[in-house]
């Protein structure tokens, strides 16, 4: 039997429709199991949204959430988590610090970490007393240029060696996902496969959900 893994989804890198973009996301997250959402509005050449149009957006989308009671994390800006009240924050490697978004947002806030393919980034990450660390990219993607490609033996690897939660990100499908779960992903994190689905986000949600359980 595997432990257990859950689907962490990120935003569209923009949202054109706030309202009908709400609609689905809400489908998507009243479908199946999702641990967190992550607002991440950002261009694939890594050119983000304004501060407006990401608190705008948080404002009409994190009660969807909390009604669904899934974590609400804001992408790159703690003071912007701050400001909106939400449950926390992922940061990169060049982005505020884990401790500095510690500091800002207190204790009880959750605070994540690239750590692209490196144990090292990892380790320092949970030192500074990161609430998860996430490695990538696991597969091609055309939502970032994504720096690093990850190997699943890191997952196992991690697992073994630590007890925080590891995260799963790049091109991740419920087609791939498999060997990631079965090495010890904690959380899958997923843009592309889920809002670009053919089928729609809810039954991505779903397909990913399905896929997780029969890893
Ligand atoms: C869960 C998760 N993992 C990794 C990233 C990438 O963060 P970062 O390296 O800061 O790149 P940008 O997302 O800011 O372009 C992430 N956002 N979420
Ligand atoms: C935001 C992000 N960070 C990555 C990393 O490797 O750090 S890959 C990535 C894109 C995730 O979106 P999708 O599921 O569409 O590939
Ligand atoms: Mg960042």
């Amino acid at each position: 039997m595997t432990h257990d893994c859950r689907l962490y989804l990120i935003t569209p890198p923009a949202i054109a429709d706030l309202d009908a973009f709400a609609e689905e996301f809400a489908g998507a997250l009243g479908a199946g199991d999702v641990a967190c959402v992550q607002l991440r509005l950002k261009s694939p050449e890594g050119v983000a949204a304004s501060d407006d149009d990401i608190l705008r957006a948080a404002e009409k989308l994190l009660p969807l959430a909390r009604a669904h009671d899934v974590a609400f994390l804001i992408n790159d800006r703690p003071d912007l988590a701050l400001k909106c009240g939400a449950d926390g924050v992922h940061v990169g490697q060049s982005d505020a610090s884990c401790k500095k978004a510690r500091a800002l947002l207190g204790e009880d806030a959750t605070v994540g970490v690239t750590c692209h393919n490196s144990k090292h980034l990892a380790l320092i990450a949970g030192e500074a007393g990161a609430d998860y660390v996430a490695f990538g990219a696991f597969f091609p993607t055309r939502t970032k240029e994504a720096p690093t490609v990850a190997d699943p033996a890191l997952l196992e690897w991690w697992s073994f060696a630590t007890t925080l939660p590891c995260v799963a990100i790049g091109g991740i499908t419920p087609e791939n996902c498999g060997d990631l779960v079965r090495a010890g992903a904690d959380f899958l994190a997923v843009s592309g496969a889920v809002w670009s689905c053919e089928d729609g986000p809810a039954a991505a949600v779903k397909a990913f959900n399905a896929a997780i359980a029969a890893a």
